[in-house]
């Protein structure tokens, strides 16, 4: 090979990694990371796709078998009623926060146009002609405000090459991590903006009141899961698809917070895994607010509370689906990486500490290098019992 034609090569394959975010592929693997890399360069992420007409799911998209959800079990997500006593209401949040890992509030004092407004000035900011969205299209997971097709990293659990690589969704990210104030949104629209910031100080409120009821649901002080602060905001759009039962809007993972609140319109498509074992449809409910347990928070409590494996299939050919994820994490301002691991409290005899404490970098890594799914990146944390 002559230096040019390396260099050229070599210079593709460094593309490649960044795109798909995976070291050492198969060499089977180069088409779908030059489709990958050429759909990122195009910048107009999956509804690009839907308005240029396609009419069946790329390969980059294709799920590897049909996400079915079982119709024989009726989930109902756990309801808590925030206007109930306290101790009433602890006790719903820990009942589910140790069954199912995810419930649902009410009477919450998050306004309800406040809701509505964010969801329809994330479905106004995806429905921008081309030139509106696509300067802001990158794939980093960097900067202040990003909009990007975001793959979630694959389980590296030897599948072939069908795993789809992309979710059939075009995600606008805020991040508020690092910063004492709102970052700077100037690129969005101003109606976008306002709206999404009061959404945000709405549940910001919501989540210090959640984070109160989980510690307290520890019986450990209220103060132990504070402070927390909405760190980042993801707000997805899932264009109507050609071949809705092909494509997957999320693929399964858990969220890495303490826990995310999320909120979505009356679509549906979220579903989740019942003791690892059957995939079911959360009900839609327009503008209800869902929390659910994330890695952080099933670490912190020493598995006391369990983090839900999740993922969003796609219901329409015809109506698209927002919603919006608030990822709750401990307050952290400036450089120093969290480091968290189980409540000295939660730790006993009889209950010896299930994890190491591991700072929040590590899990980022491990996750990005093992997959968002089950078994998770955070077993590489587990304590093992000894066998001696
Ligand atoms: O769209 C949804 O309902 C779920 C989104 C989600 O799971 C996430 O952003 O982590
Ligand atoms: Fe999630």
């Amino acid at each position: 090979m002559d230096p040019a034609t390396a260099r050229a090569s070599h210079r593709k394959r460094k593309h490649k990694r960044r795109y798909d975010g995976q070291q050492g592929m198969a060499s089977g693997d180069d088409d779908a990371a030059l489709a990958l890399f050429r759909f990122h360069e195009s910048r107009g992420g999956v509804r690009a796709l839907v308005e240029s007409g396609v009419t069946t799911v790329p390969p980059l998209f294709l799920a590897p078998t049909a996400p079915v959800s079982s119709a024989a079990v009726n989930f109902v997500v756990p309801s808590v009623d925030l206007s109930l006593p306290r101790s009433d209401a602890v006790a719903l949040v820990r009942a589910a926060a140790r069954s199912s890992g995810i419930f649902q509030v009410t009477n919450h004092g998050v306004p309800a146009g406040t809701v509505d407004s964010a969801l329809s000035v994330v479905r106004a900011f995806n429905e921008q002609p081309f030139a509106a969205r696509s300067p802001l299209y990158s794939v980093s997971s960097t900067g202040a405000v990003t909009y990007a097709t975001v793959p979630i990293p694959r389980p590296t659990d030897g599948q072939p090459v069908t795993t789809p690589l992309l979710s059939w969704r075009d995600s606008l990210i805020l991040r508020f991590d690092d910063r004492p104030r709102d970052p700077d949104l100037r690129n969005l629209p101003a109606a976008c903006r306002d709206s999404l910031l009061e959404y945000r100080r709405s549940l910001t409120r919501l989540g210090k009141e959640i984070a109160g009821l989980l510690a307290e649901g520890l019986g450990v002080g209220a103060e132990r899961l504070d402070p927390v602060e909405g760190v980042l905001m993801q707000c997805h759009y899932h264009p109507p698809c050609p071949e809705p039962e092909r494509a997957l809007g999320s693929r399964e993972h858990t969220d890495g917070s303490l826990f995310t609140v999320l909120s979505q319109d009356g679509v549906g498509g979220l579903q989740v895994r019942l003791d690892g074992g059957e995939w079911v449809d959360v009900a839609p409910g327009a503008g209800t607010l869902l929390v659910n347990i994330g890695d952080v928070l099933k670490v912190v409590s020493n598995d006391e509370y369990t983090s839900v494996e999740h993922r969003v299939v796609i219901k329409s050919a015809q109506e698209p689906r927002v919603s919006i994820a608030l990822f709750f994490n401990p307050a952290k301002h400036g450089e120093t990486d969290f480091v968290f691991g189980p409540l000295p409290e939660l730790v006993t005899e009889e209950k010896p500490a299930r994890y190491r404490s591991l700072s929040w970098q590590q899990m980022l890594d491990n996750r990005s290098a093992l997959g968002h799914a089950k078994p998770s990146a955070l077993d590489q944390f587990r304590v093992t019992a000894s066998l001696s």
